[in-house]
């Protein structure tokens, strides 16, 4: 514990008990630049990185920073006054400039390096180098772990500038992307599901990146102009950032044998795991072999209920590779991510991302995501067959988990006691046909409806795949009725009030955001504002107005629109 006057503090620095420290094995890259500008992060070339938990690195603060908006949830946990995020040093640090902060805070930032496999398939050739060793956090760099209210926390600004692992990218993140990953992981984390949470958000008045996007009502696939967007720095923040791509590269390293320290530096990385994303569940005094294996079966138990999460509330991630999975279990990398207005099993908003990342494949996903962070333990324990074997069987048991999952979600979708598979695959198809508004129908049929006229509100009519309507309504009123026959034990009122705690009102889609941070980037941030209220209270009612402007769907004309209802993931 660091000792410190309260004058002595930083003005926010008084919310801390304490400033943690991080593994103890950085600064081990000693190839290939210079040692002075690398030690105080002023090193920002691509550059190999062969070792070490992070290289220590500057941020680059944007120019003339603007507040946008904060996290006033977040900032109520941290213990953190709403005055705080316009004040100069608050200002200053989470627009990237750490060259005034004051002890115990350090004045250099840090980046991680880690490694890709794409659904279960290993890559090095996204590296520069072609070897994985300068692949990493491009444009994420940290500032500051604290200790508050004895929950250790990690703050990373995103968009901060160019790090050793920017690969010739410029570290920025637009201001676009910036907003829909700031309101979408608060939202998330009012909907009840694990995320990193939105700190803050500051936009540059006068620093502008160019990117590929698409042009006013286009069409196309992929974006069709260059356009000019002001840079952001958002501040997200987690009880660590480890992503399973992380121990992959430790463990990959391990594998080949890649330096001396390898193996001990993989099982330093998966001690630290446990120590920030574990502690409260694992023994941090039993042997190392007996902590690897309650890891991996309370992070299959964390995945596949996160991933269950998200198809209750209609999430896809869309880019689930191995380096935007949260070695923690919570959701990580706001980038192509979307949330589905018509149920569409293989809805997939990137239009990089294929089948393999859409809506309903996401447990499948998951489990090589699984088998990915199973194998970065194995070198560990190459030389204990009893937990290499527990190892094995918790891994090969993910897909029985992940249906357990799935079966008590849809069960609670629809207000049962027990999944039924019957009941479920019709409604399936019936969504499928008809087609429906998954959250609006989720959410009329938490109503408890006497008929099928509730549930209309959530038909998209104009999109029927030529089904005869009458013979749609009367299949409808058939699932309607067997629905309520089991269903029928429980109160009405008690059966719609768990329901409705289950199925959302309100859920981000895209076209709410897209004005929102058009008009952002004019200067105008009341509608980003709004949608923070708004989507901060998703299964409340809220008012008539609300109900008007945010419980509906999607305007026919929408369908179809590149930037909205699909987007590169240029960000
Ligand atoms: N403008 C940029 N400059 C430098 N690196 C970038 C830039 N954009 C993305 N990257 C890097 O490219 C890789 C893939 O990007 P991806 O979109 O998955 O991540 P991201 O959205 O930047 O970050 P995160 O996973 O940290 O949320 C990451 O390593 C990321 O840091
Ligand atoms: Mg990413």
């Amino acid at each position: 514990m660091l000792k410190r006057s309260p004058q002595e503090r930083h003005s926010f620095i008084s919310n801390f008990d304490d400033v943690a420290e991080l593994a103890d094995f950085s600064l081990m890259d000693t190839l290939n630049c210079d040692p002075e500008a690398k030690a105080n992060g002023a090193d920002h070339e691509p550059r190999q990185v062969f070792s070490g938990h992070y290289v220590p690195v500057n941020p680059t603060p944007i120019e003339n920073p603007e507040y946008i908006a904060h996290g006033k949830t977040l900032f109520r946990e941290l213990g953190f006054a709403d005055s705080m995020v316009q004040s100069d040093d608050f200002v200053r640090v989470f627009s990237g400039d750490l060259s005034q902060v004051s002890e115990p805070m350090r004045r250099v930032g840090w980046a991680c390096g880690y490694a890709l496999s794409i659904f279960g398939t290993e890559y090095t050739q996204q590296c520069p180098f072609q070897t994985g060793n300068g692949y990493g956090d491009g444009r994420a760099i940290s500032v500051l772990e604290a200790v508050i209210n004895g929950q250790s926390w990690e703050m990373q600004l995103k968009g901060g500038g160019r790090t050793p692992y920017c690969r010739g990218g410029d570290g920025r993140a637009v201001l676009r992307s910036s907003v829909r990953e700031f309101l979408a992981q608060e939202h998330m984390h009012a909907l009840g599901v694990p995320t990193s949470r939105s700190l803050s958000l500051y936009v540059s008045k006068t620093e502008k990146v160019r990117r590929p996007w698409y042009s006013e009502a286009s069409r196309s696939m992929n974006p069709d102009v260059l356009i000019s967007e002001p840079v952001a720095i958002s501040t997200r923040v987690a009880p660590s950032f480890i992503r399973v791509g992380q121990l992959e590269l430790f463990s990959r390293r391990a594998r080949r044998n890649e330096h001396p320290q390898a193996m001990e530096e993989l099982e330093k990385m998966v001690l630290h795991l446990i120590d920030r994303e574990y502690s409260d569940v694992i023994d941090q005094t039993l042997p190392t072999a007996e902590q690897l294996v309650l890891l991996a079966r309370e992070f299959r138990g964390r995945l596949a209920s996160l991933v269950a999460n998200w198809i209750r509330i209609g999430y896809c991630q869309g880019n689930f590779n191995s380096d935007n999975c949260a070695a923690g279990g919570f959701t990580l990398d706001y980038g192509p991510f979307g949330f589905c207005d018509v149920f569409n099993p293989q809805y997939q908003p990137w239009t990089g991302g294929g089948h393999h990342y859409s809506f309903l494949n996401q447990p499948a996903a998951a489990e090589r995501n699984f088998h990915t962070f199973c194998s970065t333990l194995r070198p560990l324990l190459t030389a204990d067959p009893e937990h290499l074997q527990q190892l094995g069987e918790i891994q090969s048991g993910f897909s029985r988990v992940m249906t357990e999952q799935m079966e008590l979600m849809w069960a609670a979708k629809l207000g049962l006691a027990t999944f039924d598979a019957t009941l479920f695959s019709e409604l399936e198809s019936l969504m499928v046909n008809t087609p429906v508004d998954y959250t609006i129908f989720f959410r009329e049929l938490s109503g408890v409806p006497d008929d099928i006229t509730p549930l209309k509100k959530s038909f998209y009519t104009g999109a029927r795949n030529g089904a005869n309507p009458e013979a749609m309504d009367a299949a409808w009123s058939e699932w309607l009725r067997k629905w309520k026959s089991l269903t029928a034990l429980q109160s009405r009122e008690e059966l719609s009030r768990q329901m409705k705690l289950v199925n959302p009102k309100y859920s981000l889609r895209e076209w709410f955001v897209v004005p929102a941070y058009q008009q952002a980037a004019a200067g105008d941030y009341s509608l980003l504002r709004e949608l923070q209220e708004v989507f901060a209270q998703p299964y409340a009612e809220q008012s008539k107005d609300v109900e008007e402007k945010y419980y509906r769907l999607k305007p026919l004309e929408l369908f179809g629109v590149g930037g909205s209802s699909h987007y590169s993931c240029s960000s």
